[in-house]
């Protein structure tokens, strides 16, 4: 039995994955802890693998005091830079795993995947992000790493710059990320849906992701403990396009 600790269990999707842990014939629910409790209580002793769904301000501090404890670690929180995560990755010992995902529901993996795979094709593309008015960052985690791979696929295809000739922006245009025009929408009733609009001259293509509740991240959740626990994932890894035979 894998024994599972959750950082975060009472929020959203802490007490989904508190559940969803409870329902896995090969997992046991070790500690659940939150905000203010002492998180060097989960050591090697108790727990093999932690999960972490806070808020993007707390996220690293939780994942370096984890990493310290000597424990396995999947993070779903948002708010990852490549600076915050070459911090991670000077501190996990060899043999030690950190796994971060930005989105762990399918459908959000495979638009992400295949908007990579479709960015040499199209001149234009922009990412819109639409999600429950809760959320406590905009852009979303998925929508900034949706446009980063874009940005990538474009460079390595030899792409310039999306064209765009707009002379007065009040914040219409969206944040840009890598180049790459990101729009966020906060709406009651929502939980977390990506469209990529990708277009040329006289066509669009339209990549869209719709995550109706919170239980369609749970498979991948339960996927990326399983992964960590093998211990074939040493280091810091992110994505789950990762674990997947794409
Ligand atoms: N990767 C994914 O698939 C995915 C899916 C949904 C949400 N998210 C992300 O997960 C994060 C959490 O989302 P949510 O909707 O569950 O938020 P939430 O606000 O419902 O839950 C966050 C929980 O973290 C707790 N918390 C705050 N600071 C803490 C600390 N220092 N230590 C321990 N616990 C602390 C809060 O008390 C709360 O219970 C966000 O960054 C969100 O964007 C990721
Ligand atoms: O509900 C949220 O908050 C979500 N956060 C992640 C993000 O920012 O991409 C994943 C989707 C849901």
């Amino acid at each position: 039995m894998i024994k599972v600790s959750v950082v975060g269990a009472k929020g959203r999707m802490g007490s989904h994955v508190v559940e969803a842990v409870n329902a896995a014939d090969d997992m046991e629910l070790a500690l659940t802890l939150d905000a203010g409790d002492d998180l060097t209580q989960i050591t090697p002793v108790n727990t093999d693998v932690v999960v972490e769904f806070t808020v993007p301000s707390q996220s690293l501090n939780n994942v370096l005091t984890l990493v310290g404890q000597g424990v396995d670690v999947v993070v779903g929180t948002t708010g990852w830079t490549e600076d915050k995560l070459n911090q991670v990755r000077e501190a996990v010992a060899a043999q030690q795993s950190v796994f971060i995902a930005p989105n762990f529901a399918i459908s959000a993996v495979l638009a992400d995947y295949f908007a990579r795979v479709a960015a040499p094709y199209f001149e234009s593309v922009e990412v819109l992000e639409m999600h429950h008015p809760d959320k406590v960052d905009a852009p979303s985690g998925t929508a900034i790493h949706t446009a980063q791979g874009i940005a990538a696929s474009r460079k390595a295809a030899g792409l310039g710059p999306v064209p765009d000739n707009t002379q007065t922006d009040g914040g219409s245009r969206g944040q840009v990320v890598d180049g790459i025009h990101v729009h966020a929408v906060r709406l009651r009733g929502l939980n977390a849906h990506e469209e990529v609009l990708f277009g040329n001259a006289g066509e669009q293509l339209v990549l869209r992701a719709d995550s109706f509740d919170r239980t369609s991240f749970m498979p991948g959740v339960l996927l990326a403990v399983r992964k960590v626990e093998s211990g074939e994932f040493p280091g810091v890894t992110v994505g789950l396009d990762n674990f997947l035979d794409l």
